[in-house]
């Protein structure tokens, strides 16, 4: 038997005249590998958003091992959100001013000395494949590289839950294909359960179970442990 870590339900989200996520229902469990799937505009950010306590629902309540989250308490929400979630982004979003060995450093650093946080920053680069880049620069990677970056930063406190957006949306093909077989890698490897947002069918068929939605609905699910 799985054991769930987190279950939205009933989640909705409107901006003016469009509901961007419309009654959702979804759980995932703990290091599970699934991949919410659907076109441009369907809804995918915005839900990740809400999952993720970035944004808040209109309706709905996301429990996380249990514990309904708090949406009304933004400190809480941050705490939460750095102690148990790591995010990466299609964008990278690196400083380009830092090494990567700080970059992957920063989300300790608030909560550990900085001795620490790199420790644990190298630990991770050396897990991506990075042990031999830490003193480059964003711009001195190349774009798998720097995505690797991001990922051992948003791993490197050791979250339940790992939030990716659209990965491998800036990478080329070969590299892209990388960067998913080491999300596979990573999850096996320290059990943190991840949910990737792609628009790409042939990404979301590297996860265990696929939620596709279409118009802020979840269409279908499929795949192991639904
Ligand atoms: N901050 C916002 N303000 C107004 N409308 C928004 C906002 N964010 C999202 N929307 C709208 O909500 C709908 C869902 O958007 P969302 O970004 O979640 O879709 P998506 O599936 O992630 O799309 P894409 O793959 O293009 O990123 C769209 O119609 C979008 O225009």
């Amino acid at each position: 038997m799985s054991t769930e870590l987190l279950r939205a339900t009933g989640l909705r989200k409107r901006f003016g005249g469009v509901v961007a996520v419309d009654s959702i229902d979804l759980h995932i469990n703990e290091a599970e590998f699934v991949a919410i799937v659907g076109r441009s505009g369907s809804g995918k950010s915005t839900l990740l958003n809400l999952i993720a306590g970035l944004d808040l629902p209109d309706e709905g309540e996301i429990r996380f091992a249990g514990e309904l989250l708090r949406a009304n308490d933004e400190d809480a929400l941050a705490d939460w959100r750095a102690e148990h979630v790591g995010l990466v982004f299609q964008a990278f979003h690196l400083i380009p001013t830092l090494s990567a060995l700080d970059n992957a450093a920063v989300p300790l650093l608030p909560r550990r000395s900085t001795e620490a946080a790199r420790a644990a920053a190298r630990e991770r680069l050396d897990q991506v494949g990075l042990g031999n880049r830490v003193t480059h620069r964003p711009a001195q990677l190349s774009g798998g590289e720097q995505q690797r970056v991001a990922i051992a930063r948003a791993l490197v406190g050791n979250p339940k839950l790992l939030l990716a957006d659209e990965p491998t949306g800036n990478l080329d093909t070969k590299t892209g294909k990388e960067i998913l077989d080491l999300f596979a890698r990573l999850r096996a490897d320290t059990g943190t359960a991840t949910v990737l947002i792609t628009h790409d069918e042939n990404v979301a068929a590297a996860a265990d179970r696929r939620i596709s939605i279409q118009d802020g609905k979840v269409l279908a699910e499929a795949g192991e442990g639904k």
